[in-house]
């Protein structure tokens, strides 16, 4: 049946892989699996269609058939779940391998996203001067954990896994900040989830819708 997942029209960041979609197409590329991409305006997206299949208004989603999903930690499991590349076979290394899907999503992401925020919506505000080295060092703090536990691994728990594609995913986010770069392991990391092909296909399909807007 064909996979159908929903994406920017125009991505804010300009296509640079920062928008949610490139975890879904880098978790079907990692599998092999065949994808048809729905663009949907900023405006689309709060229109009843588009709410039918995402309560929140957002990107991506998924649609299989009958299957419509959204949020992109159970997207990447179900295509994990569904199709081998993703999650090892043996039980414990593959709930694991779950674990870190989690982890990223809710541990290492709140922070990032905060300090994102922050920056966006804040850097007006007379206490954003006080208020951004503190939200900053609490991303310190999850990287500083983070980076200990991979120590020089090559990934988070034996072989690449879904576990890393979303930690990874949720890192790039971190680039622009700089912060990364005070973790050379964690970089290192990061670089290496987006040397992998699959990777590279993932981001060089939605910079293409990007930079198509463009010409
Ligand atoms: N928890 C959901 C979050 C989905 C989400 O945040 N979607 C965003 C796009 S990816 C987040 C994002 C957007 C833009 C950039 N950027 O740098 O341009 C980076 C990340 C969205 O639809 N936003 C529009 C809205 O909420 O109205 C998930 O993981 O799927």
């Amino acid at each position: 049946m064909t996979i159908t997942i929903t994406a920017f029209e125009r991505s804010p960041d300009g296509g640079k892989g920062l928008a949610r979609d490139t975890r879904v197409r880098w978790a079907l590329e990692e599998v092999g699996q065949p994808y048809e991409v729905r663009l949907v305006s900023f405006q689309a997206m709060k229109e009843p269609a588009h709410l039918t299949l995402h309560p929140f208004g957002q990107i991506p989603t998924y649609e299989e058939g009958e299957l419509a999903l959204f949020e992109t930690g159970a997207i990447v499991f179900h295509i994990a779940e569904r199709h081998a590349g993703l999650l090892p076979d043996e039980a414990n290394a593959r709930a694991r391998a779950i674990t870190w899907i989690f982890a990223a999503l809710n541990t290492v992401e709140p922070p990032i996203l905060e300090l994102a925020n922050a920056k966006l919506l804040e850097s007006d505000k007379p206490w954003s001067k006080e208020r951004l080295p503190v939200v900053a060092d609490r991303v310190r703090a999850r990287l500083d954990q983070l980076s200990r536990r991979l120590d020089d691994a090559d990934w988070l728990d034996g072989g690449f896994s879904a576990g890393d594609l979303m930690m990874v995913s949720v890192l790039l986010r971190l680039k622009p900040s700089g912060i990364l770069d005070e973790y050379p392991s964690l970089a290192a990391y990061v670089a290496r989830g987006e040397a992998r092909p699959a990777y590279k296909r993932a981001f060089a399909a939605q910079l293409a819708v990007n930079t198509n807007k463009e010409n």
